[in-house]
C-alpha cells in the first residue's frame, strides 16, 4: 500500500509516477470506505483527488496556502497531510470535520463549509505575504458552483486589480449539488466545447501539413487570430487575471507538468481543470447528485437509501400543491433545490421555479423584485445560509414590509456537518427587523397552513423547521389556524413548558402525563402570543427552543413579561454561547441540555421532581 508509506505532503514528492498512480486509487477505495461508514460528501471529494495530489506533489503545504472552497472535496488532502489515521472518525463527534478546518491542522488554511469564500481568503493572504515580506505561493481551489457566488465573483474583480501572486484552480465538474446554472457556466462548457475544436483541428493540422503545406499556413494564421479573439473575450483576461486551460483534471502527470509551469508565473493566474464528479466509482459518476452527500451505504452494492419523509419533503409537497392554487407563486431556491425538497415542484411548475447559484442574497432580493410587482415569492433556503442574505433582507424586503415568504430548512442543529452549518442564528437576526413575522409549525399540516396563510400576509414572514423527519400530512388539506396564537397541547397545574418547533417534541415527552406540567405550542415568536403568556405567568414557565440563547425565544418571552410588567419564574432552555462541533443531532441536543433528559432536570430545578421520586 503507497497509502502506508504517506504521513505528509513530502512523502509524495518521493513518489515515483507508477506509485503516485497506484496512491490516486487507494485514496479513492478509503473515501469511499469511510463515506459508507460514515456519510460524507462522496462525490465532490473522488472528482478531486489527482488534483489535490497533483497540487501537494508541486507546492509546499502548509508553508504554501492551498484553500478548499466549501471544502467539502477536501478528503484525499485530509488523508496525506497526516490524518489518514483518524480518517475513520470523519464527521463522527470527537472525530474529524468534514471540510478543512484550521484549528485541525496547519494544513487547513481556512476553516470553511459556506461557499465562496475561498477566493477572499487567498487575496488578503497574498496581501499579507507581500506586506509580510514572505514568497510563499497562495493556491485556491474552487467549484464552478462555488464560482457562482457574488463573493467569489467580487474577489475575483480585485485580484485581477491587485494583480498578486496567486493561483486560482478551477475546478469544473459542471455541477453544483444539482446542475450548475449561470452564464459562466454556460461560457466553461462553450471553453470545453472549443477546446475539444482545437484538438480536433490539431490532429487535422497534422494531416494538412502532410497534404499541402501552404494551405496549412493560411489555417495556422487563421487559428491564431481566432485565439487571439478568444483570450480578448475570455472575461479573466478582462478581470485582469491569466486564463490557463482547460485540461482534464484526471491527468496527474499533465497536472503536476503544467502546475509546476505555473509555479513560477508572476500575477494572478486562473487554471481551468475539468473533472467528472464521483470520477472512479460508477454510481458517483452516474448520479452525482445523490451521491454528492450520501448518508451511510453498503460499498460492494451501492444504492440509494430513504431518508423517509422529510420537513423538506412536507415544504416541497404542500407549495406543489399551492402554486396550483395560487398563479402568483413562485419559489427561488439558492443551489439548494434536492436539501429544499423541490424537486418535485420543479417538475411540475418549472417556470415558476429559479435556481440562483450560490448566491444567496441574489435569491432574497430577486424575491424582492418579484413581490413589488405583485407576485408571491417563497424563499426557501437553509438557515445557515440565510445569514448570507441578512442585509437584503432587511434592506430589500423589510423596509417596505415586502409580502416575501421564507422558508427556512435545517433550522438548528443539523449534526455531521457541525459548526458551520448549524442554524441556529436565524431567531436572533431576524427577530430584531421589523415588520417581519417569525414562526415554527409544529407538524407538516400546521406547516401547511402556516404556508397557505403565509401567502395572504402582507410583509415578510419566515417559517422555521428542523433537518428532521416529520409525518406526512394528508395532501388536499389546508387547516386554519390563528395567525400569531400559541396552542395548549396539554393542561398543567404548576409549571408551563413553552416550546418553540422541534424541541415542542422532547417537551411532551419530558411532561408524559405529569399533572403539574402543562405544554405549549409556542408557535409564532413575532408576533409573540402576548395574551396568552399574559395567563400562563400565573405559572413557572420554562421556554425550549433549538438556539442560541442569547436573543432566541426565550429571549423574546422574557421581554415581554418584562415590557407587560409581569414577573414570573422563568427558565430559558436553550443553546449556551459556543458553536457546536459536528455529531449526531440527538447527542448534540443532550449536550446542550435541551433533550427530555435536559428538560427534566430544568423542571427539577424549577422544583418540579420526577413523579416517580415524589413520594
Ligand atoms: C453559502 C453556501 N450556500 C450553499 C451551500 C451548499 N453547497 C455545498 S457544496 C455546493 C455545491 C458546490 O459546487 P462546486 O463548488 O462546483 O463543488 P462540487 O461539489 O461540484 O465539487 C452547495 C450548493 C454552501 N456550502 N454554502
Ligand atoms: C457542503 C454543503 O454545504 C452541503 O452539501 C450540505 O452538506 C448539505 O446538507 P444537507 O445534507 O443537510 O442537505
Ligand atoms: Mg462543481
Amino acid at each position: 500500500m503507497v497509502l502506508e508509506k504517506v504521513n505528509s505532503p513530502e512523502d509524495l514528492k518521493a513518489l515515483d509516477w507508477d506509485e503516485l498512480l497506484a496512491l490516486a486509487e487507494e485514496i479513492r477505495s478509503e473515501i469511499i470506505r469511510v463515506t459508507a461508514q460514515n456519510g460524507g460528501h462522496l462525490a465532490s471529494s473522488l472528482g478531486a483527488v489527482e488534483l489535490i495530489l497533483a497540487l501537494h506533489r508541486v507546492f509546499d503545504s502548509p508553508r504554501d496556502k492551498i484553500l478548499f472552497d466549501v471544502g467539502h472535496q477536501a478528503y484525499a488532502h485530509k488523508l496525506v497531510t497526516g490524518r489518514k489515521h483518524l480518517f475513520h472518525t470523519l464527521r463522527k463527534e470527537g472525530g474529524i470535520s468534514g471540510f478543512t478546518k484550521v484549528s485541525e491542522s496547519p494544513h487547513d488554511a481556512i476553516t470553511v463549509g459556506h461557499a465562496s469564500t475561498s477566493l477572499a481568503n487567498a487575496l488578503g493572504m497574498a496581501i499579507a505575504r507581500d506586506l509580510q515580506g514572505e514568497d510563499h505561493h497562495v493556491v485556491a481551489v474552487i467549484g464552478d458552483g462555488a464560482l457562482t457566488g457574488g463573493m467569489a465573483l467580487a474577489a475575483l474583480n480585485k485580484i485581477g486589480e491587485l494583480g498578486k501572486r496567486m493561483l486560482i484552480v478551477l475546478n469544473d465538474n459542471e455541477m453544483s449539488i444539482s446542475e450548475n446554472v449561470g452564464g459562466l457556466n454556460r461560457y466553461f462548457k462553450e471553453l470545453q466545447i472549443r477546446k475539444w475544436v482545437q484538438d480536433m483541428e490539431k490532429l487535422g493540422r497534422h494531416i494538412l501539413e502532410q497534404i499541402s503545406p501552404r494551405l496549412f499556413s493560411l489555417v495556422d494564421r487563421a487559428k491564431e487570430a481566432a485565439k487571439l479573439v478568444l483570450h480578448q473575450e475570455n472575461p479573466f483576461y478582462a478581470w485582469g487575471i491569466r486564463y490557463v486551460g482547460p485540461v482534464d483534471g484526471h491527468d496527474l502527470k499533465g497536472l503536476v507538468h503544467i502546475l509546476q509551469h505555473l509555479k513560477e508565473l508572476e500575477g494572478p493566474t486562473l487554471l481551468h481543470v475539468v473533472t467528472k464528479k464521483g470520477k472512479g466509482y460508477k454510481v458517483a459518476e452516474a448520479d452525482p447528485i445523490y451521491w454528492h452527500g450520501p448518508p451511510g451505504f453498503d460499498p460492494k452494492k451501492p444504492e440509494k437509501v430513504s431518508k423517509g419523509y422529510t420537513w423538506s419533503q412536507a415544504f416541497g409537497d404542500a407549495v406543489t400543491e399551492l402554486a396550483h392554487m395560487e398563479p402568483r407563486l413562485f419559489v427561488i431556491t439558492p443551489a439548494m433545490r434536492e436539501g429544499s425538497g423541490l424537486v418535485r415542484y420543479a417538475q411540475e411548475h418549472p417556470e415558476r421555479f429559479l435556481d440562483v447559484g450560490i448566491c444567496e442574497d441574489v435569491a432574497v432580493t430577486t424575491a424582492a423584485g418579484m413581490a413589488l410587482k405583485g407576485m408571491k415569492p417563497i424563499v426557501a433556503i437553509y438557515s445557515t445560509f440565510l445569514q448570507r442574505a441578512y442585509d437584503q433582507v432587511i434592506h430589500d424586503v423589510a423596509i417596505e414590509s415586502l409580502p416575501v415568504v421564507f422558508a427556512v430548512d435545517r433550522a438548528g442543529l443539523v449534526g455531521a456537518d457541525g459548526a458551520t452549518h448549524h442554524g441556529v442564528f436565524d431567531l436572533a437576526y431576524l427577530r430584531t427587523v421589523p415588520n417581519v413575522e417569525i414562526a415554527a409549525p409544529k407538524d407538516a399540516l400546521e406547516l401547511r397552513a402556516m404556508l397557505k396563510q403565509a401567502l395572504a400576509r402582507p410583509n415578510p414572514v419566515f417559517i422555521r423547521y428542523a433537518r428532521d423527519n416529520v409525518e406526512k400530512a394528508p395532501e388536499g388539506v389546508w387547516p386554519e389556524i390563528p395567525w400569531g396564537r400559541w396552542e395548549v397541547l396539554k393542561e398543567g397545574t404548576e409549571v408551563y413548558l413553552l416550546a418553540f418547533g422541534k424541541t415542542l417534541a422532547y417537551a411532551l415527552e419530558a411532561a408524559g402525563d405529569d399533572p403539574r406540567v402543562g405544554v405549549v405550542n409556542a408557535r409564532f415568536l413575532k408576533p409573540l402570543d402576548r395574551e396568552m403568556l399574559k395567563e400562563l405567568a400565573r405559572y413557572k414557565l420554562l421556554t425550549v427552543e433549538d438556539h442560541q440563547k442569547m436573543g432566541g425565544f426565550g429571549s423574546a418571552v422574557l421581554e415581554a413579561l418584562n415590557e407587560m410588567g409581569l414577573k414570573a419564574e422563568v427558565r430559558v432552555l436553550a443553546l449556551p454561547d459556543r458553536f457546536f462541533e459536528h455529531g449526531a443531532i440527538p447527542s448534540l441536543h443532550r449536550q446542550a441540555g435541551i433533550d427530555p433528559e435536559g428538560i427534566r432536570k430544568a423542571l427539577a430545578e424549577l422544583g418540579i421532581a420526577p413523579v416517580h421520586e415524589r413520594a
